[in-house]
């Protein structure tokens, strides 16, 4: 696939005091945020926090009660075809055309984005290229309905993804995949990203899996966006971010600090020799989103991620 024009400077995605209340439940109460042209973005927040309301929002499936949101230079609510050709979106598992094969399948949607393709972008994708990439060369030619949860779901990205699209909506993309198509998946959006310059806005709630793909993470509690930054940056923003454990003679030692240097400096002038096991462990993302989410639910600030105890 031929290497696409780099990414304008205009977001892709802005939205601004964005709320939503189903009956007279306020769901989403003032959400901020921004995409940038080329970034992956991950959605993070727990179970019933709005992220799906979000997304659907954004793709236009689903109208706010109030604020404003642009999609690509749009309002989703009222775009056209045009819009939506240049929009990704990855549903939950096809279900239809149980008889036909996904080659088909993917024929036939690709021929619908034609018409929509440019010089700069052409589209659909090719569909063999299609079929390798999501690692569904070898069942290609089978019947949709014989295939596996897991080849189903690479069917769904393969879906979101003919029309070549310059935002890609996906909404916990990787449920109920093996480690390998896990791992495959990660390649592909790093793929889309990079080479295709590609905009994602994903959601999941795979930690491990925001931190491999996410330019930026976004954590949405409490009905708004409550941080919003690399991983690193989050991490710094929680105090006591690393755990330096160490032992001396039979003794085991944990404490958190800040500034792991200075303090290890400290345990080899008191112990020297005496030290026999040591080791670092910095906050990890799960850490920072616990500690953040536990603070916008309280509204006080983040504890300590870790605590000084001994033995
Ligand atoms: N059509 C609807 N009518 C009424 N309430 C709804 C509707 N859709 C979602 N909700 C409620 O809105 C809240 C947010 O739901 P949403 O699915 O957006 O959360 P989520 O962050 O995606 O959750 P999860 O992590 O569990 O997928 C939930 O309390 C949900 O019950």
């Amino acid at each position: 696939m031929p290497r696409s024009a780099p990414p304008s400077d205009d977001p892709v995605i802005e939205v601004r005091d964005l709320r939503m209340t189903y009956g007279t439940t306020e769901v989403l109460t003032g959400v901020d945020l921004t995409v940038d042209a080329g970034e992956v973005v991950c959605l993070l927040g727990p179970n019933g926090a709005g992220k799906t309301t979000t997304i659907e929002i954004l793709e236009g499936f689903r109208l706010p009660s109030a604020g404003e949101v642009r999609v690509l230079g749009e309002d989703p609510a009222h775009a056209g075809d045009a819009w939506r050709a240049r929009v990704g979106v990855v549903l939950q598992s096809w279900r239809d055309h149980a008889r036909w094969t996904p080659r088909r399948l993917l024929d036939q949607l690709g021929g619908y984005y034609a018409a929509y393709g440019t010089p700069e972008r052409p589209r659909p994708y090719a569909v063999d290229w299609l079929l390798e990439v999501v690692g569904m060369a070898e069942f290609a030619d089978r019947k949709i309905g014989t295939l596996s949860g897991g080849q189903r779901r690479r069917l769904d990205v393969a879906v979101g993804i003919i029309g070549r699209p310059e935002l890609l909506f996906l909404d916990e993309p990787t449920a109920g995949f093996d480690p390998q198509a896990r791992r495959d998946f990660h390649d592909l959006v790093h793929r889309l990203s990079d080479l295709e310059g590609t905009s994602i806005l994903l959601t999941t709630h795979d930690l491990d899996e925001a931190e491999k793909l996410a330019d930026r993470i976004l954590i949405l509690a409490d009905g708004r966006i409550v941080a919003d930054g690399s991983p690193d940056a989050l991490a710094r923003q929680v105090a006591g971010t690393s755990e330096v454990r160490w032992a001396c003679g039979r003794e085991r030692y944990v404490h958190g600090t800040d500034d792991v240097v200075a303090f290890v400096r400290g345990l080899f002038e008191q112990h020297g020799d005496e030290l026999t096991d040591l080791e670092v462990r910095h906050a990890s993302l799960e850490d920072t989103y616990l500690a953040m989410v536990q603070r916008s639910e309280t509204g006080a600030p983040a504890a300590p991620a870790l605590v000084e105890v001994t033995r």
